[in-house]
């Protein structure tokens, strides 16, 4: 038996749709495998009523094919699905590292990022690798269509994940197809700026580069209290804010010293509107972790 722990994942910080992700300190999802000759799965933890368990619909089922390793596998969910906050990837990541283990495959974290990416395709519709990077690989990762860039940070975050749900297929339903020359060159900036502050683990630089204004608008209608909660962020000192990969979680980056009065104020504001929410007082963090029973 293998276990494996991998985190949830902010995907975008703005600027960066499909490109842009960091694995987060907390949740994460525990998923522990062993050989079998077909694979079966069983799920306990947060939101696990609302998760299949047929292999053909659960993200790690996909792994299991993709690496052909099939094998009983149980997950326990800390990231509730459709939270934003990358649930589906967090168990695709988690499998891959525990199969690529179980079956002495010899896959490299980078090698495993398409394999766990196949998960993603299942439930959204596209195999969007920027959930599975960050929590495969830990830190900020910038993902391509055929490469991943990797970068230890140390960012504080807060991560506030509301009583709603968004699928991220629907999410991505709201995406325009095409965007003016003045918004992407904006969007360039922003991100460049952003991968710089990530690079020199500046809060400011990164907050100042999540804006967007080609993606996320079309986002922020689709979560209740939104532009209230992320006003109240950046009141109590928030750097930035935006909607954390598809919503309804929302991310905010911070100093270390205002994180608490941070939280505090974005669970305040959706309370005020009458929605119930857990804000994760976390940081950048490490990516999947594998241990050996
Ligand atoms: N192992 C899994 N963990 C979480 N959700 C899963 C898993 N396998 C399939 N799903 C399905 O994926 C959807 C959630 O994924 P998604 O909409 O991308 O949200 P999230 O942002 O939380 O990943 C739900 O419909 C859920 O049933
Ligand atoms: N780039 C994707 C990220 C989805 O993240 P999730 O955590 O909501 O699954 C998108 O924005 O659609």
């Amino acid at each position: 038996m293998l276990t494996v722990r991998a985190p949830a994942t902010s995907a975008n910080l703005g600027s960066g749709f499909d490109v842009f992700g960091v694995a987060l300190g907390t949740p994460a999802d525990v998923v522990r495998v062993e050989r079998a000759p077909e694979t079966r799965i069983s799920i306990t933890g947060a939101g696990s009523q609302y998760i299949p368990e047929d292999p053909k619909q659960n993200t790690v089922g996909a792994v299991a094919d993709a690496l052909d390793a099939p094998a009983h596998i149980k997950i326990d969910k800390g990231v509730r699905p459709s939270s934003g906050l990358g649930s589906s990837a967090a168990s695709a990541a988690a499998a891959a590292v525990a199969l690529n283990a179980l079956y002495d495959r010899g896959l490299s974290r980078e090698e495993l990022v398409p394999i766990a990416a196949e998960g993603e395709a299942l439930v959204s519709g596209e195999a969007h690798a920027d959930n599975v990077a960050p929590s495969l690989l830990g830190g900020f990762t910038v993902v391509t269509d055929d490469d991943v860039t990797q970068v230890d940070a140390q960012i504080p975050v807060v991560a506030c994940l509301p009583e709603q749900s968004v699928s991220t297929r629907d999410a991505r339903g709201v995406v325009p197809d095409s965007a003016t020359l003045e918004d992407v060159v904006d969007t360039v900036g922003n991100a460049s700026t952003l991968t710089v502050g990530m690079t020199r683990n500046d809060p400011e630089l990164v907050g100042r580069g999540m804006n967007d204004a080609i993606v996320t608008p079309r986002r922020t209608a689709l979560i209740d209290g939104y532009d209230d909660v992320r006003e109240a962020a950046l009141e109590a000192g928030a750097t930035g804010v935006t909607v954390s990969g598809a919503g309804p979680g929302i991310l905010a980056v911070c100093h270390q010293q205002d994180q608490r009065e941070i939280a505090g104020a974005m669970v305040d504001a959706f309370e005020d509107i009458g929605i119930d929410c857990r804000a994760y007082q976390t940081h950048v963090g490490e990516g999947a972790r594998l241990y050996r029973d």
